[in-house]
């Protein structure tokens, strides 16, 4: 799996957290970081596409990161993850920056992935992302990492 994300991580607790998950997590998770786009936003916006969709491989499961997709819970995301790797194509995860995603990088995805209907800064999303994509692992794989239920259930 892969994240490909616009933007370099500096050193710092967003980088320590993606790198806790990318430790733990089974298939692995490697990060392609994109240069940050230049201009006014919407070539900034058009730029960042052409970084992100000229950085996936060729088969590419896309899954962009984007509040307008689908919010699904932890346990249909296991579902969800099992059906796309199971494809035997590289999946991968494409993360805006400030700007956002371009339509053209949407229209290219097999499927869109929302984190909630609030917006996050696009540091914060990837080890966002790499915690639910290990937690979704844990579910399939029936580890108790995940415990079902809301607080008060
Ligand atoms: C700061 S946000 C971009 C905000 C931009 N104004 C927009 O409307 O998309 C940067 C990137 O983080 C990701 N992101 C932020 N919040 C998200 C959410 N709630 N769900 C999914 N992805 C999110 C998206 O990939 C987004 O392109």
């Amino acid at each position: 799996m892969r994240i490909i994300a616009i933007g370099r991580m500096k050193d710092g607790p967003e980088r320590q957290l993606l790198r806790r998950y990318q430790e733990r997590l089974q298939p692995r998770l490697e990060l392609v970081e994109v240069p940050e786009g230049r201009g006014a936003p919407a070539e900034i916006k058009r730029r960042e596409a052409k970084g992100l969709l000229d950085a996936l491989p060729s088969q590419a499961f896309v899954v962009a990161l984007d509040g307008g997709g689908e919010a699904p819970d932890s346990t249909m995301l296991a579902k969800r993850l099992d059906a796309w790797l199971t494809q035997g194509r590289p999946v991968c995860f494409v993360i805006g920056g400030a700007e956002g995603l371009d339509a053209s990088v949407v229209a290219r995805a097999d499927a869109v992935l929302s984190l909630g209907a609030m917006t996050w800064p696009h540091m914060m999303v990837r080890p966002m992302l790499a915690e639910q994509l290990y937690r979704a692992r844990m579910i399939s794989t029936g580890h108790p990492y995940h415990r079902a239920g809301r607080p008060g259930d």
